[in-house]
Formats: structure tokens, C-alpha cells, sequence
């Protein structure tokens, strides 16, 4: 379970990247994040793996209190969290599967359980044959479906995704949601900040909706 209490986050500048948010998502529920660029989603997000800090407020993550979590602790929270970011980071002259594994050598996993994994997360998005393909080889559609594999290698049970559809055509864009759909059926909390309405409206899912740092609605499904 995600949950946010009285959470504000403001900027060294005074400017607010949040105000007062309150929301509960419970384990293995999908949501979607909305709002105009500005809006906060990112701030929020980030708030999540604990890779900022509230200025105010508290975020709990399985019922913990991040708050109260030592430095220490954050590797173990970030293994139970899967991000895939807007800008997605990979290292392009690198292969797929140097890619995917990255996070499993960094957590000391024997080659033979990072090969296990790493097979799997890229069967689940679809890329199994591509391992020893060069990441700059692959098209805009694909290199964001090997951001998703890393983000899932370690199975986490939270996965969050920041505009993970940007610059992708309705088509591809459809196939990434469909994937985070997939994802939410077998069981993992899944939140995707997104401002494509159209895509959005695609699928049956809550949305809470951000307006400058502050919640303006909390849609439920239309079904
Ligand atoms: N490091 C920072 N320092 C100062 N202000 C910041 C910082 N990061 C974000 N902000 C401000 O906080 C507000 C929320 O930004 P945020 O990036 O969370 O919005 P967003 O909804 O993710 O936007 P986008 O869709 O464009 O990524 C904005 O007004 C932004 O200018």
C-alpha cells in the first residue's frame, strides 16, 4: 500500500512542488496520475522510492514510514520498487541484457539467477530474442520496452512510471499500457503519471489528478 498524509514538498526556491497531499493506494491497485506539465507528478513520484524528501508530511509504503527509515534501508524499499523514468537512462552502446542486468550485479545476484531474471523480464515485455542487441540498434518503442524489463527484473511489488509513453506513437504507447495492465492483473501496485488523456481514457482505471501541487479529483473508474 502506497499512502500520502499531509504530504508538502517545497522547493530551496519556495516554490511548491506539493501541497497537502492525501491519497491511499492499496496493494495490487492501479492508478493513474494526471495533471498539466508542472503539476507535481514527478515530485510525487519521486517521493516514493525515497529519492526526495518530504518537507512536510508522510509517506508510508507497506504500512512503513519513510520518514522513520534510515539510510541503510533505502536499497531494501528501492528493490521492492520498479521506476521507469521519462528520460530512461540506459547505456546505449551497452547490449539489452547489460542493460536489464544492471540492478541485479548491483545487488550481488549469481550470473546464473541474473540470467534466469533477466530472461524473464524481457520475455514478460515482449524482447527475449533481443538480448545481445546494442540498445542505440533499437527503435524508440522497444528501447522503452527494455527500460520496463529493468525496472521489473527484480520483481518488485510497487511499479511506478513517469510519462513512460512520451515521445511514442498511439500504437506503441497502447502496447507499454497494456503491458502495465498485465503487470497490475498478476498482483503489483502500479502508478503511471501520464498527461495523455487519450490514451487515458483507454482504460478502466482511478485517476488522481494533480492541479499546481494539489489533488484537484480523485476519479474512480468509469468501469
Ligand atoms: N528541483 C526543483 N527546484 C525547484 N522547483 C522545482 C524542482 N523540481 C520541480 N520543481 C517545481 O515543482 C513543480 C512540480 O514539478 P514536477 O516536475 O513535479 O511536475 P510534473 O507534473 O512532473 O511536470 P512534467 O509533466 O512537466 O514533468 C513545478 O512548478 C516545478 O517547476
Amino acid at each position: 500500500m502506497i499512502e500520502f498524509a499531509n504530504v508538502s514538498r517545497r522547493y530551496a526556491n519556495g516554490q511548491f512542488g506539493l501541497q497537502d497531499i492525501n491519497f491511499r493506494l492499496p496493494t495490487g491497485r492501479m492508478a493513474f496520475l494526471t495533471g498539466h506539465s508542472g503539476a507535481g507528478k514527478s515530485t510525487l513520484l519521486r517521493l516514493i522510492p525515497a529519492l526526495d524528501r518530504p518537507t512536510s508530511g508522510k509517506v508510508l509504503i507497506g504500512g512503513y514510514d519513510l520518514n522513520k527509515m534510515g539510510r541503510h534501508q533505502y536499497p531494501k524499499l528501492r528493490r521492492q520498487i520498479g521506476v521507469v523514468f521519462q528520460d530512461h537512462h540506459l547505456l546505449t552502446d551497452r547490449l539489452v541484457f547489460d542493460n536489464v542486468a544492471l540492478p541485479l550485479q548491483v545487488s550481488g545476484y549469481l550470473p546464473g539467477d541474473v540470467r534466469r531474471r533477466v530472461d524473464a523480464a524481457l520475455d514478460k515485455v515482449g524482447l527475449l530474442g533481443r538480448q545481445r542487441a546494442r540498445i542505440e540498434e533499437l527503435s524508440g518503442g522497444e528501447q522503452q520496452r527494455v527500460n520496463i524489463a529493468r525496472a521489473l527484473v527484480n520483481r518488485p511489488r510497487i511499479l511506478l512510471a513517469d510519462e513512460p509513453t512520451g515521445n511514442l506513437d498511439p500504437d506503441l504507447s497502447r502496447d507499454i499500457f497494456d503491458r502495465f495492465f498485465e503487470f497490475h492483473a498478476v498482483g503489483v501496485t502500479v502508478l503511471i503519471a501520464s498527461h495523455d488523456v487519450e490514451l487515458l481514457k483507454q482504460y478502466p482505471v482511478p485517476r488522481i489528478a494533480l492541479n499546481e501541487g494539489r489533488i484537484s479529483a480523485f476519479e474512480e473508474a468509469d468501469s
